[in-house]
């Protein structure tokens, strides 16, 4: 696949406040995105995304390393690589709060270079997608945290640029509007063939939306892989046990000296396999005293597990 985002080995240091020590935020992070693709940048506070998404925009510059944006650089040619991207960084910084919706979109579009002729017909289209005409008179300051995103989002498509960013863009949201939120965002990206690169703690966000995920932890990438398949990578390997009776001493030395038990509640045992034939070693040892086994099922492992682990043991697979 094209690639219209390539990120080379950046770094981002900070000084520390009241201290003259110096920390490192972003530490040699490397990837790619393609064209029309919608990536999650997911991580722990303090990861280093939103330094990752302004960097990308062009608000950062990297201590080291370069951003590429369909081909420009974005310091040597900030001009050409920066007009491929709209972002709505936290916190809706992009909108103005004394003014309605509608003064919003019409002062956007023609910052943004929407030509005069066309404003009036892009900001109807905007406010019909984003189901915000009935809102089109309210000032920003009224609105809800939902519909003041809806609208951050809205002015970033005003530019109808190749790239969208959008740091945390379901944060502080309820759920119904986290849902309507992920619903536009991905009837944009299919609709309009927009490549999106999202950054936010949301699993299901990332589940339900992305087809890749970049998952970075203490500023350096920790996964970078297609959502189905750090999804498949741990689905065959969950099990659940339930036990009729308590094993004896020896089994469970035996167990957890070969097996990585994660939990161990009175009779019941969860364990994730590297193998999936390692769970007929496990039987063995657990048929060594005819311990009557209740039920064993493959567990589902949902998206939260795979980042936990994934964050907690550093490695990609
Ligand atoms: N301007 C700054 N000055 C000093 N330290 C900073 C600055 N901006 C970010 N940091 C620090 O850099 C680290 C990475 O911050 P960043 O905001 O990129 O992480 P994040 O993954 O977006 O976190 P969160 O999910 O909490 O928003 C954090 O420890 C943060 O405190």
């Amino acid at each position: 696949m094209e690639s219209i985002i390539s990120v080379k080995g950046i770094y981002k240091s900070y000084k520390k406040r009241k201290s003259s020590e110096i920390f490192t935020a972003v530490n040699d992070l490397s990837f790619d995105v393609g064209k029309g693709e919608i990536v999650g940048l997911l991580g722990p506070n303090g990861a280093g995304k939103t330094t990752t998404i302004k960097t990308i925009c062009g608000l950062l510059v990297p201590d080291q390393g370069s951003v590429t944006i369909n081909g420009f650089d974005s310091l040597k040619d900030r001009d050409k690589a920066l007009r491929h991207i709209s972002a709505v960084l936290e916190g809706n910084r992009n909108i103005y709060w004394r003014l309605t919706v509608y003064e919003n979109l019409v002062y956007f579009a023609g910052n943004r270079g929407v030509p005069k002729k066309d404003i009036r017909r892009k900001v109807d289209e905007l406010l019909s997608l984003f189901q915000l005409q009935d809102k089109k008179d309210e000032l920003v300051n009224n609105l809800s945290r939902g519909m003041q995103q809806k609208l951050a989002v809205s002015v970033a498509m005003l530019a109808d640029t190749d790239v969208v960013l959008l740091d945390e863009p379901t944060l502080g949201l309820d759920v119904e509007t986290g849902y309507e939120v992920r619903d536009l965002l991905r009837k944009i990206a299919r609709d309009q063939g927009k490549t999106i690169i999202i950054s936010t703690h949301d699993m299901p966000v990332v589940q339900d939306l992305c087809e890749r995920t970049i998952i970075i932890n203490a500023g350096k990438v920790v996964a970078d892989e297609r959502v189905e398949e750090l999804l498949k990578l741990f689905e065959t390997s969950a099990y659940q046990i339930e036990l009729q009776e308590p094993l004896t001493d020896e089994q469970q030395t035996m167990l957890l000296a070969q097996f990585p038990i994660h939990q161990w509640e009175a009779l019941t045992l969860k364990v994730n396999l590297d193998q999936e034939q390692d769970i007929f070693k496990l039987m063995d040892i657990l048929k060594q005293n005819e311990t009557p086994i209740e039920t064993i099922n493959r567990t589902e492992i949902n998206f939260e597990q795979v980042f936990r682990k994934l964050v907690n043991e550093g490695v990609a697979s």
